[in-house]
């Protein structure tokens, strides 16, 4: 057990500096284009909505963005563990649990570092802040400030104030806990518990835990000085609250025997040989960040019987409270809560424990690629991608906000809020997180056929860096240098094949001789061919086992790259290869298809096409709905091009599909439900398309590549599907991060394309 994500410290200050400096911006949601539109949204047309929230202050969740938006404040005085470095220095933390209240939950989310380490100058800046948000979310201020501020203004404000590192830490620390209590037949009034630190996410994860049903005496706390025991005087009254009668003195003397050991203090507090000295079985949470008490691997050297989890996301069990907070918030906003409390945390603890027990959806075991995420001792916490938990966790907290009298707005209809949640997130957005995991969990020996290339030597370092698998370069005498000059300290540690001297080159020219004789070949063109042509090369290694993947396509066109990988890989059986472009947007995906082999498909390549397609758009976390475009609707205006796409629905009506599918139609009316109902009443679509299956090559790749240069970001690949092996074709502008998905994607596909099952007509 190690940690399979490395980085260097220039790469986090250039992943904070590159571009825009920092992590987020703010984004318009109305249009800002016209002199009408300034009319509106400014002076005079917004003297209205400030009349009516002046004469009705609830309007104000109706007119401005306040009930969507949370703060996250903080004063500096403890960043993670790395202790007081000032309101300034937390800037990086606190824009990080803003993204990922957007990330996660749809909360817009800004964060405000406030330089004071006075807690009533702190208390009044913050309540002074009510009318600008929906709730306030605590951050990195330092025990026993921490207490005192959070009460007063909890007192003083009438919306959600909730100091993260205390509730938010304890909520799953609670939810891991009941889970690794049942994984070891442990009842919550039996286990004995050690929790070093006595700030504020160890006072209030003791707190929960006891009113969970552990024992008060059975918990032993610890400060910097050791054991908080009843005999000491120098204890504040949140300390002495949990002080208990006993003659251990030391942290080790207290877990002697001990089952839990719950780290919220600093690296290193936890020794190899305090763990040997434990109950069998026991459970140790190491949740300092971003270094824990105790690495998993010598936890698991002193005591392979332990479960253990940490804070941080390069390690199995993340007990870390970013599993909270975004869906915490998404609950109580909804329901326009006006606390978060106890029994909304209970809630949601409850609720994340039996998620972690639950079967694990099939994108997300799809994703980790063949190792098991089922409920044990290294799965006890769902994963912060999980795409189930914006669904489950702000319902369980607003249903006991309700229940609770704390809803101003209760929710009427569950159904309808479930699926109102479900819509707020992009699933791809998660699949392709998870893809990225799965390939750590897996990892793949992918060939970079252009290894001399610096965008592709800069992809394969990120690769590797990553944690995502092997690169294996295919490249000539100095790539190792062209390494060295993009900073890498130790060239030698990555693998370069060369196709001139390759003790590899011999099988290469047999298998494709071996191929290609009877196709018109001679064995000493073949032998050029791989000596000179790195796809060639590249195809012959993936062919021979070389590498489970390869990726390729910056140094020449699609077509060119495509036609030197078929001559030695084989179209997958009864199929043309067809290029998928992903159009990843906030809230959903479409997939455009075919963008990159067969400039007009006939009928049957269409609905081939459309088949596979609907496969792909499953393995994205999407539900497929196929439309076969084109710029006629339903038959108006009437114009040449549509019968192949006309007889491609025929066929597919033949055949019985897993997925709806309808056309031809403009992507107007594909992309528009409202659209289809009105006008198309007949329209078999149930909702806007996510596969548009475009009438030929060239409108296809033409609609793909204006998104692409128009947003970059938000359009990946084409991504190859049909070929026998792994293959992936970037396009030549790709960069290199567009590099790194493509490989990672590769990696995955050698499971990834599940032909739906075809019936009888
Ligand atoms: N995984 C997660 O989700 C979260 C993890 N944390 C982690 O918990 C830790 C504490 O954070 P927080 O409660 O906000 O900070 P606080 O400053 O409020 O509390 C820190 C506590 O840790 C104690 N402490 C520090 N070093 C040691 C040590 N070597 N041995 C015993 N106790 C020690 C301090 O003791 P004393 O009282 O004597 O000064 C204090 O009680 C941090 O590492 C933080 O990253 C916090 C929130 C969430
Ligand atoms: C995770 C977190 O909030 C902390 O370590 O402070
Ligand atoms: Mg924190």
């Amino acid at each position: 057990m190690e940690s399979n994500v490395k980085f260097t410290a220039e790469e986090a200050l250039d992943f904070h500096a590159s571009g825009r400096p920092g992590k987020i911006e703010i984004v318009a949601t109305k249009p800002m284009a016209t002199q009408r539109d300034l009319s509106l949204a400014y002076s005079p047309g917004v003297a209205v909505p400030v009349e009516a929230i002046a004469a009705d202050p609830g309007k104000a969740y109706d007119l401005t963005a306040k009930g969507n938006l949370v703060a996250v404040i903080s004063n500096g005085t403890a960043i993670l563990g790395l202790g007081n470095l000032g309101a300034l220095a937390s800037k990086p933390v606190m824009e990080g649990k803003a993204v990922l209240f957007k990330r996660f939950a749809d909360v817009d989310s800004i964060d405000l570092e406030v330089a004071t380490e006075d807690a009533d100058a702190f208390i009044n800046a913050v309540a002074l802040l009510e009318p600008s948000f929906g709730g306030i979310n605590l951050e990195d201020i330092a025990a026993p400030d921490c207490f005192r501020i959070e009460a007063a203004l909890k007192e003083r404000m009438n919306i959600p104030v909730f100091h993260d590192d205390q509730h938010g830490t304890a909520i799953i620390t609670a939810a891991g806990l009941i889970n690794a209590c049942h994984l070891t037949n442990r009842k919550m009034k039996d286990v004995k518990v050690v929790c070093n630190g006595a700030g504020a996410a160890a006072i209030a994860c003791t707190e929960l835990i006891k009113a969970m049903g552990v024992a008060n005496n059975n918990v032993i706390m610890c400060d910097r000085k050791g054991v908080i025991h009843k005999g000491r005087d120098d204890l504040d009254q949140w300390k002495s609250a949990h002080a208990v009668d006993t003659d251990a003195r030391t942290l080790g003397e207290a877990l002697v025997g001990a089952d839990v050991f719950l780290g919220l203090s600093a690296a290193g507090a936890l020794k190899p040989d305090m763990v040997v000295a434990m109950a069998p079985q026991p459970i140790i949470f190491a949740m300092a960040n971003p270094d824990p008490e105790i690495l998993p691997e010598d936890a698991k050297a002193a005591r392979p019987d332990a479960i253990i989890a940490t804070g941080r996301s390069d390690y199995p069990n993340q007990v870390n409270n970013v599993l909270g907070f975004p869906f915490i918030f998404r609950g109580a906003l909804d329901v326009r809560a006006t606390a978060i409390n106890e029994e909304m945390k209970i809630a949601a603890a409850t609720a994340l424990a039996a998620l972690a027990r639950e079967a694990v959806p099939e994108e997300v075991a799809a994703a980790y690629g063949g190792k098991s995420q089922s409920f044990g001792p290294d799965y006890i916490i769902p994963a912060p991608f999980d795409p189930r938990l914006i669904e489950i966790v702000p319902i369980a907290v607003a249903e006991a906000a309700m229940r609770t009298g704390v809803a101003q707005k209760p929710i009427e209809d569950m159904d309808a809020y479930r699926t109102a949640l479900r819509a707020r997130l992009n699933p791809t957005a998660s699949v392709l997180s998870l893809a990225f995991e799965a390939a750590r969990l897996n990892p793949k020996r992918v060939l970079f056929a252009e290894g001399d290339e610096p965008n592709v030597l800069r992809a394969a370092i990120a690769f590797k860096e990553g944690g995502y698998g092997t690169p294996v370069l295919i490249g000539r005498e100095d790539v190792r240098e062209k390494l060295a000059e993009l900073g890498v300290e130790n060239p030698g540690d990555y693998e370069v094949l060369n196709s001139r001297n390759s003790p590899l080159v011999g099988r290469a020219v047999d298998f494709v001789y071996g191929k290609r004789q009877r196709c018109g070949m001679l064995r000493r063109e073949v032998e050029r061919m791989v000596n000179q042509d790195r796809n060639t090369f590249a195809a012959a290694m993936l062919a021979l086992g070389e590498g489970d993947a390869m990726i390729t396509g910056t140094t020449r066109p699609f077509s060119q790259s495509l036609a030197q990988v078929r001559t030695v890989v084989d179209d997958e059986a009864g199929g043309t290869p067809f290029g998928i472009s992903i159009v990843v947007g906030r809230q959903r995906t479409v997939l455009i298809a075919d963008t990159a082999v067969t400039e007009r498909p006939t009928a049957e390549q269409y609905a081939a096409i459309a088949i596979r397609a609907a496969a792909f758009a499953r393995r994205m976390g999407q539900e497929p709905r196929v439309a076969f475009v084109s710029y006629t609707t339903f038959g108006n205006p009437p114009g040449r091009h549509i019968e192949e796409l006309r007889d491609a629905v025929k066929l597919l009506d033949t055949i019985v599909t897993d997925f709806e599918y309808e056309g031809e139609m403009g992507p107007d009316v594909a992309l528009n439900h409202e659209a289809q109902t009105k006008f198309y009443p007949f329209s078999r679509l149930t909702g806007p398309a996510n596969i548009l299956i475009m009438p030929g090559l060239q409108s296809a790749n033409i609609s793909a590549k204006l998104m692409r240069a128009i947003s970059a970001e938000s359009v990946l690949g084409p991504y190859l599907v049909g070929m026998a092996l792994p293959v992936q074709i970037a396009p030549m502008t790709a960069s290199s991060s567009d590099l790194v998905t493509l490989a990672v994607l590769a990696a995955g596909g050698a499971d990834a394309i599940r032909r739906p099952k075809a019936k009888k007509a």
